[in-house]
């Protein structure tokens, strides 16, 4: 029986693109992935006759040494539509300009994998366009745009096709606020202070280059924007509903992210005594986002949790979601890693395994 073959066009090769190719490179697949392009902002090699590119394992050193300009959005769809068979675009990158192209890629029958979070939590807009279901269209999956590797996005999807009803999401969705209430707020009352914790998940690289871009809770907006909308909002954007921001409002214009990390201790009190109370009231704080499907709310920000409770004894920088369902009345409770190279590639690479079987 001669297998099927697919081809995969990878832009971005960072943390989780570089993942992401070993394991491509490396799975055993009744299925042939035929790699024909792959591209940084500043490098791509194109297999313009649609044969394997040959990357002898070392494929960053031959980026570097044989890559030449990447291709334009205009010119990576046109090469992507002469392919003579089915072909999956991946994006790895962060970039909101390549994820606004996606209705372009999709309306010409390419699919898509991805865990970039932009095309599905800016306007309504493109959501509905990237999600109109056309005949012909591409496939597009996105399960690592929640909770990485995480089964979210597919468990959410499956519930909802199946005729249930979901009333209420609410979990820890990022890996960086994660690990820092974590560890400044434990149920065993303690003495660290908000600003050397945030310094400590720098120094651990566990926070963003600018940390100020992980405290000003705009990535878990976004996620939360995304399982709103599966769940059956019309949420506009991520900036529609109430988000708190940890930037204190003065360290908010400061220029650089190193002005901001020495000004922080000055403002460490105001999240002291909130810890200090909830420790009176034997809870620990946590940074939550929450979609209220009935009363049509969704919002972000600190919450006080017992310390029985699920969320008050998580380590590390590890997720948890809990969604309540018509049929979940207790709650369905998802919990692990939820950032990382590894597991978040692992999650695109299923979606492509996916995309595979369907195409
Ligand atoms: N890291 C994690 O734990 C998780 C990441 N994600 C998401 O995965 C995506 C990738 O994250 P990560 O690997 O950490 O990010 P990195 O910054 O490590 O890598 C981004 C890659 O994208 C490339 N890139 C950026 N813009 C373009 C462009 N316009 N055209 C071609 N290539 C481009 C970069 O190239 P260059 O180096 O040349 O700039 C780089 O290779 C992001 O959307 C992130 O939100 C999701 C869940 C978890
Ligand atoms: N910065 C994110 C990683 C992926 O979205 C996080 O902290 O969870
Ligand atoms: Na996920």
């Amino acid at each position: 029986m001669v297998s099927k073959v697919v081809n995969i066009a990878v832009v971005g090769c960072g943390l989780v693109g570089s993942s992401f190719l070993q394991q491509l490179l490396s799975i055993k697949s009744r299925i042939t992935y035929n790699l024909i392009l792959v591209a940084t902002s500043e490098k791509s090699l194109v297999s313009d006759d649609f044969k394997p590119l040959e990357l002898n394992g070392n494929w960053n050193e031959t980026l570097n040494t044989f890559g030449k300009e990447p291709l334009s959005r205009d010119a990576l769809l046109a090469f992507l539509k002469k392919s003579p068979i089915p072909v999956i675009l991946v994006d790895n990158t962060s970039s909101q300009a390549i994820s606004e192209y996606y209705p372009n890629f999709i309306e010409n029958g390419i699919s898509i994998a991805t865990p970039n979070k932009k095309a599905f939590s800016s306007g309504l807009s493109l959501w509905k366009r990237i999600f109109s279901e056309r005949e012909g269209n591409g496939l597009v999956y996105h399960e690592a745009t929640v909770g990485a590797g995480l089964p979210i996005i597919g468990t959410l999807k499956d519930m909802i096709i199946t005729g249930d009803k979901v009333e209420k999401i609410e979990g820890i969705f990022s890996g960086t606020l994660s690990y820092i209430f974590n560890e400044f707020s434990t149920i065993k009352s303690n003495n660290v202070q908000f600003s050397n914790v945030v310094k400590k998940a720098k120094d651990l690289g566990y926070t963003e280059p600018d940390p100020r871009d992980d405290l000003n809770g705009l990535d878990v907006a976004r996620k939360v924007t995304i399982l709103a909308r599966i769940s059956g909002l019309e949420v506009e954007s991520p900036n529609a509903f109430p988000v708190q921001s940890l930037i204190p409002k003065p360290l908010e214009s400061v220029s650089s992210a190193d002005e901001f990390m020495i000004n922080l201790p000055k403002y460490d009190s105001d999240l002291t005594a909130l810890k200090e109370e909830a420790a009176k009231e034997d809870k620990v704080l946590r940074f939550i986002g929450k979609v209220d499907v009935p009363n049509k709310q969704v919002s972000v920000g600190i919450e006080k949790y017992d310390a029985s409770h699920p969320f008050a004894s998580l380590k590390g920088s590890d997720n948890v979601i809990s969604i309540k369902t018509e049929r979940y009345q207790n709650p369905l409770v998802i919990q692990g890693a939820g950032a990382g190279a590894a597991v978040t590639a692992a999650g695109v690479l299923a979606d492509v395994i996916k995309i595979a079987e369907r195409i």
